[in-house]
């Protein structure tokens, strides 16, 4: 059962061969067994889990089970979950019970699936290895001596680990999909504004955006289409009907199911940069693409690598208000001993946030100051609408845009700990997609010269969700990289 693909869990828990706590108990005892090694977990809500179980097995002998009911699930410790501590990685919310559940927490709820706990992460998701959370780094499945990726490093990791067989993750600029390759399994950042970020603490409001992780491309798609939709407690969330990402993936096979899909590759992305292994494991896949029946163009994206820069002023500038709130006063971590208020602010945010949270508040603070701010984020802000141009310059010569999730499989935890900007670096492909605001999916495609996962990115036009999943769900058809598993889940 724990290996079980989310449709095989839905007809085990409908056809009463298990039940949702009998299913839960599963991956709690696994979770209890496995988490001192991995560390996937900063809360683990037995309780919870268990009374959710209790009303899923309820609704499914009513026979009102939807897609998710009865489903276990992680989420993210960014995400608010009413009556349960949410931290967001930091030592600043370590007493925090949100009073409510955020957006897509109560859809999943309301979806009848089963919260085990909260997934570790990057301090307020500042990071690309998991390093910067107070509760410890995350360990990588694949080996513990590597870390999972960032920032939603211990939701990968639980989906890869199957602590969880899905799990939900947050990506500003990249992570979802970047310890989705670390881990490899299935992770998708659909468009800007389609998952609601109502709950979701913030960090950098115009890039953050929810996603799904999930071990294939079809439980993402389940998973998704239980987390989209409109919500006007955040003025960023679109208006659109909602979508079930799964029906595409009803037609029947085919030898060449994706005949006529036209994959762009970006000339840059393959330039330079990124290591042997990885393209050997990339092109690959990108063989395996055109014998389903896809062809691939080349294509360019001239300002792509604008995009480090551009966002490591963006990205601060908006950290650096949005985290103006954890004071002390009104939430978080307050010092015990302080003179007067400006003494205790000072005190409170010294002790409660880590170097990197510090590093991009300063780094935000300086780019909005007088002075700086046309030279820096205005700039910034130009170099985001010409990478988004230039994506859909691309567009019109494809359907979809593919290449390497990350220009290296997973690091030794350590190794990058005192370089943080060799650390931004390793984000080069999945930024650019955050500022243009697309839908980009990472899946497993091979392994390196290490044995360690490499991803393969897809990146589509707006809303173009159910183009990336099929594609990806009918190269899983096709080949097995989605299925191997580390040792530790055996
Ligand atoms: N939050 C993210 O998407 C991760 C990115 N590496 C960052 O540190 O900003």
């Amino acid at each position: 059962m724990i290996h079980a693909s989310l449709p095989e869990l839905r007809r085990a828990l409908d056809a009463r061969q298990i039940s949702s706590v009998e299913l839960a108990t599963l991956f709690l005892d696994r979770i209890d067994a496995l988490n001192p090694a991995l560390n996937a977990f900063i809360t683990v809500d037995r309780e919870g889990a268990l009374a959710a179980a209790r009303a899923a097995d309820e609704r499914i002998a009513a026979g009102q089970a939807g897609a998710l009911t009865g489903i276990p699930l992680a989420h993210k410790d960014v995400f608010c979950t009413e009556g349960v501590l949410t931290t967001c990685g930091s030592k600043m919310l370590s007493n925090f019970v949100s009073p409510y559940d955020a957006h897509v927490v109560g859809l999943l709820k309301a979806a009848g699936a089963v919260g085990l706990g909260k997934a570790n992460m990057d301090e307020f998701a500042m990071g690309s290895s998991n390093e910067s959370s107070f509760y410890g780094p995350v360990k990588n499945p694949w080996q513990l001596a590597h870390v999972p990726g960032g920032s939603s490093g211990g939701s990968a990791a639980a989906v890869a680990a199957r602590l969880a067989p899905i799990a939900t993750g947050t990506d500003t600029g990249g992570s979802v999909r970047q310890p989705a390759a670390f881990c490899g399994i299935t992770g998708i950042k659909p468009t800007y504004g389609l998952v609601s970020r109502y709950g979701m603490i913030a960090y950098a409001s115009s890039l953050d955006q929810g996603g799904a992780f999930g071990a294939s491309a079809e439980d993402c798609a389940l998973l998704l289409s239980a987390m989209a939709g409109f919500d006007p407690r955040d003025s960023t969330s679109l208006e659109r009907p909602a979508e079930d990402y799964t029906a595409a993936l009803a037609a029947p096979a085919s030898a060449r199911p994706l005949e006529g899909l036209r994959i762009g590759l970006p000339r840059e992305f393959f330039a330079e940069g990124m290591a042997g292994d990885v393209r050997a494991a990339v092109e690959a896949a990108l063989v395996q693409y055109r014998a389903l029946g896809a062809t691939t163009v080349e294509v360019s994206l001239p300002n792509a690598k604008l995009a480090i820069p551009a966002y490591y002023v963006i990205a601060p500038a908006e950290c650096s208000s949005n985290l103006s709130r954890f004071d002390g006063v009104r939430y978080g971590h307050r010092a015990a001993e302080y003179g007067d208020l400006a003494d205790m602010y000072g005190k409170s945010r010294a002790e409660g946030f880590g170097a990197e949270v510090k590093r991009r508040i300063l780094v935000g603070t300086y780019v909005l100051s007088h002075g700086y701010y046309d030279a820096y984020y205005l700039q910034a802000q130009r170099l985001r609408r010409l990478i988004a141009q230039d994506f859909q310059v691309a567009l019109q010569q494809c359907d979809l845009i593919a290449g390497p999730t990350t220009p290296t499989t997973a690091w030794a935890l350590g190794q990058m700990a005192d370089d943080p900007v060799q650390m931004y670096l390793s984000d080069i492909y999945t930024i650019a997609v955050n500022l243009a605001g697309l839908p980009g999916l990472s899946q497993p495609c091979g392994f390196g010269a290490d044995g360690l996962p490499v991803g393969l990115q897809l990146v589509g036009d707006y809303f173009g969700e159910t183009r990336l999943l099929n594609a990806a769900y009918r190269f899983q058809q096709a080949t097995d990289w989605h299925a191997r598993r580390p040792a530790i889940a055996a």
